[in-house]
């Protein structure tokens, strides 16, 4: 992928990701993350390379929750519906049972602004669960939430990819996250991003909390670190 003005944000990325994986993306800053989903969803056309991805249910959330503030959590989450076509009743239905689904049960009448950050991002999962995505693709979803908060959305996310069976693609600046919740962790290279290493992670799914403080959790995480720090090294 290279940008009109010349920057090259990717070169030589191969990688296949299965269906039914969820898979994490980390990094160095700038290496190309969000550029390689963007591309991978269509966002943006890339200017050489093959890509194969079943555009035809796909979620994606966004750094932020990136609801319109004037319509209420239900409204928000029939966005998408809405714009496909669905008719009132069956999105009205949908959208009841997704915000059932991230626990916002009795805040459909809310408007954004009274949303905690948190619950903000569940309304940005909920609208896009309505659509039943195949593919769901998460760019750095948690960065701006406390750790608590966090790592309770980590729960939640493993929990509606196991009930949902989509595949996942997260993009994320924290080591801990991207092996608590993934099947494969990818670590990219300084830009233009390439696909460095790719990890798999051993444990078996439902992830559990205490997870995040056994050893061999550490060991895999220091790993994926040592190999984040070459990539920023070059
Ligand atoms: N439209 C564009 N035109 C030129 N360069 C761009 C454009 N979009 C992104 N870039 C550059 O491409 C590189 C990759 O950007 P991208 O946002 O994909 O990185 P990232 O790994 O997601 O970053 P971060 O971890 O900081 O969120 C960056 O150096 C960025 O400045």
């Amino acid at each position: 992928m290279t940008f009109p003005d010349g920057t090259e944000g990717l070169k030589d990325v191969d990688l296949a990701i299965a269906p039914g994986e969820f898979v994490s993306i980390v990094g160095p800053s700038g290496c190309g993350k969000s550029t390689l989903l963007k591309v991978a969803s269509g966002l943006v056309t890339h200017t050489g390379g093959k890509v194969w991805v079943d555009r035809d249910q796909l979620g994606y959330t966004f750094q932020d929750a990136t609801l319109l503030p004037w319509r209420k959590v239900q409204d928000n989450v029939e966005l998408l519906m809405e714009l496909r076509g669905f008719p009132p009743a069956e999105r009205a239905r949908i959208a009841r049972e997704k915000i059932d689904l991230v626990g916002l049960t009795g805040f459909e009448n809310h408007y954004p602004q009274r949303l905690s950050g948190g619950m903000k991002m569940r309304v940005s999962l909920a609208r896009s669960l309505a659509l039943n995505p195949a593919v769901f693709m998460f760019d750095e979803p948690f960065g701006a939430l406390d750790e608590i908060t966090r790592e309770r959305l980590n729960d939640e996310v493993i929990d509606l990819y196991q009930r949902e069976q989509f595949t996942g693609i997260f993009v994320t600046h924290s080591i801990p996250e991207a092996v608590y919740m993934s099947s494969k962790v990818v670590v990219m290279s300084a830009r233009p991003g390439r696909i460095q290493e790719v990890f798999d992670v051993p444990f078996a799914y439902p992830r559990r909390p205490e997870m995040r403080y056994q050893a061999d959790f550490s060991e895999l995480c220091g790993e994926v670190s040592l190999s984040l720090r070459r990539a920023i090294e070059g």
